[in-house]
């Protein structure tokens, strides 16, 4: 059914009518018979892109499903999102990644796109099947061992050879585990000394970054950096962009609002890879998303179960849920201070992470002629996290018990209604 969202505000300030055809486009004029939606107080942003889900499927489905992660990015106000390979089986042949594609299909609430792993069954020895899931059904242009670093340079170096001639980007969960402690769990720091647990030092993300982005000028590739936690490793992206290095990084909801503190009563919610930082890069990355450094804001969401979560903090499982309260905590940390408009955030959240994953058909301008997939949000109305009311099957929730904004109101994919609160 055509919509019109009557009296909606543009992410530039102005407020106008906004119809969606049946077919799923912006269209100048309503037909007669569209429902007719008050928009009044409400922003519209484009449908938000997620460069870094982890659904579970296939493997882990009483974590996520595909269709379970779907709902949970409906919620959140998104309208696509990618999906890691480290999946069980692992995505990284044609078959399997096409498999992960019809799957998402058929749940409907977003378009899932496949990243595929860069490494045979992520062990960083051999490169997968990189062409031939390119040109699958699945046409899969990211690659990542997500999960793991991948440590081998020469490999490293093959994989952003072997996307370039199709524009791919190879994808890297930068964290050198030869300079972790032994057990690392945490950033290393005075906390880790007083809790007693191993440390990650802010230097095992920056230098392999920094090889990274030298790997990625020598071959000309295109080279992302996710989850960017460190001052260090913010200095190394913007010294290559400095440069003119086809670099791209990405920033977590959580690495923007939590800090190492929160681990101090040992709650295994917050163990994550890489870990939870002190204020001083929290600042840092804040500042790099502000001006552009960091181009993206994508969730990591990474479901676990409560038996996975439920172990000494050395023990656990790392990794948090994101998709539900990822606008909620750019609206706290990036908004609400001032530091992005709304302009940025339909950059940084839709724009930006669509242009990397190269997905034609999302992050476009909410204009006529273009897909009408579209986050009403409210920016005014604030809540208290929930974990128990969630669509994600899984309870590893951070935000639990925080009072947050709670902006979305509904998600359209295709003029299709995805979300509605
Ligand atoms: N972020 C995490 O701590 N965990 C992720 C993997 C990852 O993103 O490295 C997971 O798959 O659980
Ligand atoms: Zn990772
Ligand atoms: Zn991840």
């Amino acid at each position: 059914m055509a919509t019109l969202l009557r009296g909606v505000t543009l992410p530039d300030g102005t407020r106008t009518d906004l119809t969606i055809s049946d077919d799923g486009l912006f269209v100048d004029e309503a037909p007669s018979g569209a429902e007719v939606v008050d928009c009044d107080g409400l922003i519209a942003l484009p449908g938000l892109v997620d460069v870094h889900t982890h659904l579970r499927e296939p493997g882990r489905e009483d974590t996520e499903t595909v269709l379970s992660g779907s709902q949970a990015a409906a919620r959140g106000g998104f309208t696509a999102v990618c999906a890691m390979a480290n999946t069980t089986p692992i995505t990284d042949t044609a078959e399997k990644a096409e498999h992960i594609h019809d799957l998402g299909v058929r749940a409907g609430y977003v378009d899932v796109t496949v990243i595929g792993a860069i490494s045979k069954g992520l062990a960083g020895e051999q490169l997968a099947e990189l062409g031939l899931m390119h040109t699958s059904a699945a046409r899969v242009t990211m690659f990542s061992d997500d999960g793991n670093c991948l440590m081998n340079p020469q490999l490293m170096r093959r994989a952003l050879e072997w996307v370039k001639p199709f524009d791919g980007v190879i994808a890297q969960h930068a964290q050198d585990s030869n300079l972790a402690g032994p057990g690392a769990c945490c950033h290393e720091g005075e906390i880790s000394g007083r809790l007693g647990l191993g440390g990650w030092p802010s230097v095992a993300e920056s230098t392999i970054i920094a090889r990274d982005v030298q790997l990625a000028e020598a071959t000309g590739s295109r080279l992302h950096v996710c989850h960017v936690s460190t001052a260090e490793g913010v200095d190394v992206i913007r010294w290559a962009k400095a440069r003119g290095i086809r670099v791209t990084a990405e920033a977590t909801p959580h690495h923007l609002l939590l800090n190492t503190a929160e681990l101090m009563g040992y709650d295994t919610t917050y163990k994550v890879n890489p870990p939870l930082r002190p204020d001083e890069h929290i600042e840092a990355v804040r500042a790099a998303l502000a001006d552009g450094t960091i181009d993206v804001v994508a969730t990591d969401h990474a479901p676990h179960a409560t038996q996975d979560k439920d172990h000494a903090f050395v023990d656990a499982r790392p990794g948090m849920l994101g998709l539900e309260q990822a606008l909620s905590v750019v609206i706290e940390t990036m908004v609400n201070p001032g530091r992005l408009d709304w302009a940025g955030v339909a950059d940084r959240m839709s724009h930006a992470p669509a242009r990397i994953a190269s997905l034609s058909g999302q992050g476009r301008p909410l204009a006529v002629g273009e897909p009408g997939n579209v986050v009403l949000i409210d920016p005014e109305r604030v809540a208290t996290v929930d974990r128990a009311a969630s669509a994600s099957l899984s309870r590893n929730n951070p935000y639990h018990g925080r009072s947050l904004p709670d902006p979305v109101e509904a998600t359209y994919l295709r003029g299709r209604q995805t979300y509605r609160r």
